[in-house]
């Protein structure tokens, strides 16, 4: 796992398709020889486990002690279902809940709209994070107008069941009805679910990429005007010389 950058600095950072604000997506394809590369943000209420889920999907590690998160951007390279991935993680800091409106600065709004596709989290133990779902859902559409990014839901601490706030098939039902792919897991006990919620949303990235692409194809395979032939323009040349010079003799 490698750390790009904090947050922070990713306002200031103009590299196209690598960074959030940095314009075009990368991930078309990729380039000749380079991995294909999906950008992911990552996105929830505050203390829900986004940082620990982002950790364990890339180091399989869990990490226990809680540290308000200002947002940082990870990569690293994965191969899956044979096809190697250049996979780039925005970790958000959390949405502080007032009310039930989602109030989104400016540097979250650029990671969403950065990304090819994004994941979001809420806890269990927490039925406000629940609340906050549709709200996410709503405004990551908004922010990618015309454009589907695929969504996944997460419910996290699932081995929380004592404190539970949210029965499992709410979060389910609702998932479904946006139109999202949801998975309960537990960040802390469990690496399978948790690789699973990323490597359907890098499925879907996939899928969507190379719908987009074959127009791209398309247009690449419009033949390019040849280039002249030579021994045709020779004789064209040939054919005006000697028009002339039979011009000029009839005079
Ligand atoms: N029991 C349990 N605790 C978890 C789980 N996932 C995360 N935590 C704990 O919940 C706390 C918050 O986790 P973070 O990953 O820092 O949450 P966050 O959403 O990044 O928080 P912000 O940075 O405030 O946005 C930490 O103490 C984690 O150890 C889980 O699956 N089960």
């Amino acid at each position: 796992m490698r750390l790009i950058h904090s947050m922070g600095t990713i306002a200031e950072q103009p590299q196209a398709g690598s960074a959030p604000g940095g314009g075009e997506s990368g991930g078309l394809g990729g380039h000749a020889g380079r991995p294909r590369l999906v950008k992911i943000a990552v996105v929830g209420a505050s203390g829900v486990g986004k940082t620990a889920l982002v950790v364990r999907f890339l180091t399989k590690r869990f990490i226990g002690d809680y540290e308000r998160n200002a947002g940082n951007l990870y990569s690293r390279q994965i191969e899956i279902d044979g096809e190697m991935l250049a996979i780039q993680v925005q970790d958000t800091p959390g949405i502080q809940i007032h009310g039930q409106s989602l109030e989104c600065n400016e540097q979250l709004n650029r990671c969403i709209r950065w990304a090819d596709a994004v994941v979001i989290v809420f806890s269990i133990t927490d039925y406000k994070s629940y609340e906050l779902l549709s709200h996410f859902h709503q405004h990551i559409r908004q922010l990618h107008p015309g454009n589907r990014v695929p969504v996944v839901v997460v419910a996290n601490k699932a081995d929380l069941l004592h404190v539970k706030e949210v029965e499992p098939q709410h979060g389910l039902q609702l998932a479904s009805m946006l139109g999202c792919t949801f998975y309960e897991v537990s960040v802390s006990e469990n690496y399978k679910e948790v690789f699973s919620a990323f490597h359907s949303l890098c499925k879907d990235v996939s899928k969507q990429q190379s719908v987009s692409t074959p127009e791209k194809r398309r247009t690449s395979l419009i033949p390019r005007p040849k280039s002249p032939n030579m021994q045709d323009l020779k004789r064209r040349f040939k054919q005006a010389l000697s028009a002339k010079v039979r011009t000029v003799t009839s005079v």
